[in-house]
């Protein structure tokens, strides 16, 4: 279980949050909705150590930690970026291995046996050759997925995981996640489509803006 308590973040003198409380439980979705501005993307960016917090806790099964001096190998939480943010001059195959190789340095035989299996649940057997400018947009938030589970993390966190797609994907992205669900896996999802976060997610929290 993340617990994060009595966080608040202020951007020069503005306060944004102003004291958050949140929990997931393991193997639920958690999504983080609210008007645009109010802080969802400063939550997520809090919470996997992209920023600093001015005060708080974050939990992790009951033990504090700090998202921004966890080792990368540790990597609690894994995040996939709104526009995907994959490596241009690599193939997907390249993506999904890289950083199993250079920040957990597993050998060959595990990460390829990691890669393959992740490879084949987010049904992208077939485009490991390929490089990201190659695929559509649905494909790269697949590699995406993909490259973060490949580091084993504790969670996976979504900033606005449909609004960089055609609105037609939306249901198949809904669909992507329960799957990943139904496998075991904690997520949090950033959207401001209520409409997918009560689709699918086992609790919403919103952000409230503040004046
Ligand atoms: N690094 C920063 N420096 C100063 N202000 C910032 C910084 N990052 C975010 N802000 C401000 O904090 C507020 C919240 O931004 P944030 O992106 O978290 O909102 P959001 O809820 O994700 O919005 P949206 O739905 O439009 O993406 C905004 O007013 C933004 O301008």
């Amino acid at each position: 279980m993340l617990e994060l308590k009595n966080i608040k973040k202020t951007f020069n003198g503005r306060t944004i949050l102003d004291g958050i409380n949140l929990s997931v439980d393991d193997g639920e979705i958690l999504a983080i909705v609210g008007p645009s501005g109010a802080g969802k993307t400063t939550l997520l960016r809090s919470l996997t150590g992209l920023q600093s917090v001015d005060s708080g806790e974050f939990l992790l099964d009951g033990q504090p930690f700090d998202p921004q001096s966890q080792k990368a190998e540790d990597n609690i939480i894994g995040v996939v970026f709104q526009d995907f943010n994959l490596f241009p001059n690599l193939s997907v195959y390249e993506n999904v291995t890289l950083a199993p190789k250079l920040v957990l340095k597993q050998a060959k035989a595990t990460y390829d046996t990691v890669a393959q299996e992740l490879l084949q649940k987010l049904q992208l057997s077939d485009k490991g050759q390929l490089y990201p400018f190659e695929l559509s947009g649905g494909m790269k938030q697949r590699v995406a997925i993909a490259r973060a589970l490949a580091m084993r993390p504790r969670l996976l966190a979504y900033d606005e995981p449909t609004s960089a797609l055609d609105p037609s994907m939306r249901d198949e992205v809904a669909d992507l996640l329960l799957h990943l669900k139904a496998d075991g896996i904690t997520q949090i999802v950033v959207t401001h489509d209520m409409e997918f976060a009560k689709k699918v997610a086992d609790n919403i929290f919103t952000v409230n803006a503040l004046s």
